[in-house]
């Protein structure tokens, strides 16, 4: 596999509900090692791209191909097996449990111990889940969160909650990270650093976010892929999409991507 070949590509990926068409032979393809943004009005059919991706929905037709070679509707909990992991728009963690916990939780696949190994407490057990720990520390380092790595998440501001979503995708080590409206409910600062710390996550993964809050779209993402009415529309660097007529009309009454009132 050549590195200039794109990690994720959809070829005419087409969804409908009922008789209601979603997604209308959407073709794209995500760079590796790059941020791609997919932006567009409400009900353009960024979540449903998404959910096709995670096998959550079947394509009426059309193929994704992962690192080269077909995705055939991966079942959701395999996604990581693949190296794909994603964020969720409500955030999905477990209140009661801790930081760290909750981060391990996103490590099921890794846990190779089984449950005899784990009662006799293993000395092979016993190392396997230090390496697990360690590794949800590092990961935690990543998102500037280890300081609260013992707290209880349901304690936490709703910002640090968000970090640690992202924390829990993170340790599965995916190839391709889904961020499903990662700034959205975050203050100004907050969505800042997140950008910052999405920079920084693209050495070792390639990420395709959907977004409504357009100063972190156009600041952050390498890419841009516009939907509306379940079509792509545009697409390019954000300074190309902004100024592209077909997204200008497509955001007609709302504000316009990079626009004063953006
Ligand atoms: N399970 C479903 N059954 C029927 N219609 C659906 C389903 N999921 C989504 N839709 C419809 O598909 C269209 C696209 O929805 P989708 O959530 O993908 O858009 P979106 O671009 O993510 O919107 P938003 O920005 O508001 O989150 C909408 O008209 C929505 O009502």
């Amino acid at each position: 596999m050549h590195d200039d070949d794109p990690l994720l590509r959809a070829e005419g990926l087409s969804v409908s509900f009922g008789g209601l068409r979603v997604l209308d032979r959407v073709s794209l393809a995500v760079p590796r090692g790059r941020v791609l943004g997919v932006i567009g009005p409400n009900g353009a059919g960024k979540t449903t791209l998404f959910n096709t991706i995670c096998g959550f929905v079947r394509p009426t037709s059309g193929t994704l191909f992962f690192d080269g070679r077909p995705l055939r509707h991966p079942r959701p909990h395999q996604l990581t097996r693949h190296g794909i992991a994603r964020t969720l728009q409500g955030l999905g963690l477990f209140p009661r449990l801790t930081v760290l916990e909750n981060v391990l939780a996103g490590a099921t696949h890794r846990a190779r111990t089984g449950v005899l190994s784990s009662l006799l407490a293993s000395p092979w057990a016993q190392r396997h889940e230090q390496r697990l720990t360690e590794q949800a520390m590092r990961v935690l380092t990543t998102v500037d969160i280890a300081a609260e790595a013992h707290r209880v998440c349901a304690s936490l501001p709703y910002g640090t909650r968000k970090r640690v979503a992202l924390a829990r995708a993170l340790i599965s080590e995916p190839r391709l990270l889904l961020l499903d409206e990662p700034a959205a409910g975050l203050s100004e600062q907050e969505t800042a650093d997140l950008a910052g710390i999405v920079r920084g996550l693209r050495q070792h993964t390639t990420v395709m976010l959907v977004e409504h809050h357009m100063d972190f779209v156009m600041n952050l993402c390498d890419e841009l892929v516009v939907l509306d009415f379940g079509e792509v529309i545009a697409r390019g660097t954000p300074e190309q999409v902004r100024a592209d007529p077909a997204v200008q009309r497509a955001y007609l009454g709302e504000a316009v991507p990079g626009g004063a009132d953006a």
